[in-house]
C-alpha cells in the first residue's frame, strides 16, 4: 500500500471577505482538515486566543524567528508582521492531513515557489460595499483600521488571477458548498492516484 500525503491549500481574500468564517465551517464539518496557526505582531482582538487564532508575538521575537529561518513565508500586512512557521507543516502533510494556510497574496507567491504542488483559492466579496459592511458588522476594528483595510482591498483583489480557484462569498452556504467541492474533488483525485500507484506497484512485484 503506498502512503498518501495531504494537500497544502493557500486561501487568500481581502480582509473581511469571510475566509476565516468559511475555513471554520469547512473544518468543523471535516476534522481531518488542519489549519496552520500563523505568527503575528498585531494586537489581539477581543475574543481571540493566543495559540488558537494566532501565535501573538512581539516584533523582536518575530525578527529573531526570521533570522533563525523559522518561516516558510512571511509578509507585512497593514503594518503588522505575519508568518507561517515551518514546524509541524511537513509532518501534518505526511500524516495525510490536508493543511490550510490563510495568508495574503505576498505569502502565497512565496509558498507557490517553494511548494508548487500547493492548491490556491481566492475568496472575493460580492461588492466593496458588502466588504465594508462585513468589517463594520464584525465589530472588532476601529473605523481607522477598517478604512486602511478598505484602501488595501482593491490591490489585494487584483491578485485573484494567480489562484487556481475563485469563490464569490455572497451567500455563505453557497460559498461553503463551493469550498467543500474543491476539497472533495482533490481528495478523490488523490485517492485515485494512490490506487493507481498501488496497482502499479502490485504489477511490478508480480
Ligand atoms: N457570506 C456572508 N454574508 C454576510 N456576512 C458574512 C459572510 N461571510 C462572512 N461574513 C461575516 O463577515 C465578517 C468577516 O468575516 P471573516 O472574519 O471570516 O473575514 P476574513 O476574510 O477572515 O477577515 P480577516 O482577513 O480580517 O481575518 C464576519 O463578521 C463574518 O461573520
Ligand atoms: N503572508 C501572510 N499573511 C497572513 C498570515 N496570517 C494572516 N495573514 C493575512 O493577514 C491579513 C490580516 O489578517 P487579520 O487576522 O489581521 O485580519 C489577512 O489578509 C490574512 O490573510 C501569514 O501567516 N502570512
Amino acid at each position: 500500500m503506498t502512503h498518501s500525503t495531504g494537500t497544502l491549500y493557500i486561501i487568500s481574500a481581502p480582509s473581511g471577505a469571510g475566509k476565516s468564517s468559511l475555513v471554520k465551517a469547512l473544518t468543523d464539518a471535516d476534522q481531518e482538515i488542519r489549519v496552520s496557526v500563523s505568527h503575528t505582531t498585531r494586537a489581539m482582538r477581543p475574543g481571540e486566543v493566543n495559540g488558537v487564532n494566532y501565535h501573538f508575538v512581539e516584533r523582536g521575537e518575530f525578527v529573531k524567528m526570521i533570522e533563525h529561518g523559522d518561516f516558510l513565508e512571511r509578509a507585512e500586512v497593514f503594518g503588522n508582521l505575519y508568518g507561517t512557521s515551518q514546524s509541524h507543516l511537513q509532518q501534518t502533510l505526511d500524516e495525510g492531513h490536508d493543511l490550510i494556510l490563510e495568508i495574503d497574496w505576498q505569502g502565497a507567491e512565496q509558498v507557490r515557489k517553494l511548494m508548487p504542488q500547493a492548491r490556491s483559492i481566492f475568496i472575493l466579496p460580492p461588492s466593496l460595499q458588502a466588504l465594508h459592511q462585513r468589517l463594520t458588522n464584525r465589530g472588532q476594528d476601529s473605523d481607522e483600521i477598517i478604512a486602511g483595510r478598505m484602501r488595501e482591498a482593491v490591490s489585494e483583489m487584483s491578485h485573484y488571477v494567480d489562484y487556481d480557484y475563485l469563490i464569490i462569498n455572497d451567500d455563505f452556504a453557497h460559498a461553503l458548498r463551493d469550498l467543500q467541492a474543491i476539497f472533495r474533488a482533490n481528495q478523490l483525485h488523490q485517492k485515485r492516484q494512490q490506487q493507481r500507484n498501488g496497482k502499479l506497484l502490485a504489477e511490478l512485484l508480480g
